[in-house]
């Protein structure tokens, strides 16, 4: 897996800092405060699981980190740079990566091409220039297969490699969103509910693909997830939100027995 290998901490900009450093996260829509001075940091390999009952504002995050939204408040550092005011595509090209609840995928598109656009920000070669300058191109085209090859190695897709996205099964589906995330080659991933509507087996398998791709890759992940079991057992440190506010931060078990958490899960009906 070297191709698709992270960078060093040291390509982050702050070797021994956070790589991501959230702090005083403000957004409001209209008259709805989706956050409220949130703040958090993620190491470099660190998997940071956000959790919340409905509408407490994890997808809000979200969507601010990558630049969907733009906070009215706060700072958004990666490795030392700040992402608020960046066009989503600009913080895709700075390495932050995100699987989507309801799959990004092209649904005629087979996996393999799937994963080929999801290193369309790496490609250096336009079509024109590709024409002018072939055997750079050639070449490109041959490091960008064999990095998306890696990546279906890793989450043994090869059985469906020329299957439409669209015609995968559910769970299969779900990796193939996460081999996209991956071909991206990101320094960080935000996971978004991976496992929603999985069986058992299949959230199961997702996890074991995830602690594979952290093991292989060392590359840190922010987890949104309902899924208690899964974020217990993967997160590092686990940050909980309630009406846009932190409530609690922490090891996966401080924040389990946290009463505010317990507190915040039953007023919601969970
Ligand atoms: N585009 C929007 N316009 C107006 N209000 C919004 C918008 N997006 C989010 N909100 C509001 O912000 C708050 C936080 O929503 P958000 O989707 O971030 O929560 P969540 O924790 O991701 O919830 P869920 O677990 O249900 O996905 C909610 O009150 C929601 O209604």
């Amino acid at each position: 897996m070297e191709r698709v290998s992270a960078p060093a901490p040291a390509a982050s900009g702050q070797a021994s800092g956070p790589l991501l450093a959230v702090a005083d996260l403000t957004l409001r829509f209209g008259g709805v405060t989706a956050l409220d001075g949130v703040g958090f940091t993620v190491a470099p390999g660190e998997l940071l699981a956000v959790i919340g009952p409905n509408g407490a504002g994890k997808t809000s995050v979200f969507n601010c980190l990558n630049g969907v939204y733009r906070p009215q408040r706060g700072t958004i550092e990666l490795g030392g740079q700040s992402l608020i005011g960046r066009a989503p595509a600009a913080i895709a090209g700075l390495g932050v990566a995100r699987t989507f609840q309801n799959l990004g995928l092209f649904p005629q598109l087979s996996l393999v091409d799937n994963l080929m656009l999801g290193r369309h920000h790496l490609m250096r070669t336009g079509f024109l220039a590709g024409m002018a300058w072939w055997g750079r191109a050639k070449r490109e085209e041959i490091e960008h297969r064999a990095a998306v090859e890696d990546v279906i190695e890793l989450l043994e897709l090869e059985p469906y490699r020329r299957t439409p996205a669209g015609l995968l099964p559910y769970g299969v589906a779900k990796r193939a969103e996460l081999g996209r995330a991956l071909a991206m080659e990101p320094r960080l991933l935000l996971l978004d509910e991976p496992v929603a509507g999985m069986n058992v087996e299949e959230t199961e398998d997702m996890a074991r693909y995830l602690v594979q791709a952290r093991r292989e890759l060392g590359l840190a992940m922010i987890l949104v997830e309902h899924d208690m079991r899964l974020v217990m057992d993967l997160a590092d440190r686990v940050v909980a939100l309630d009406f846009g506010v932190v409530i609690a931060a922490g090891t996966p078990d401080e924040v389990r027995d946290d009463p505010r958490v317990v507190e915040a899960y039953l007023g919601c009906g969970a």
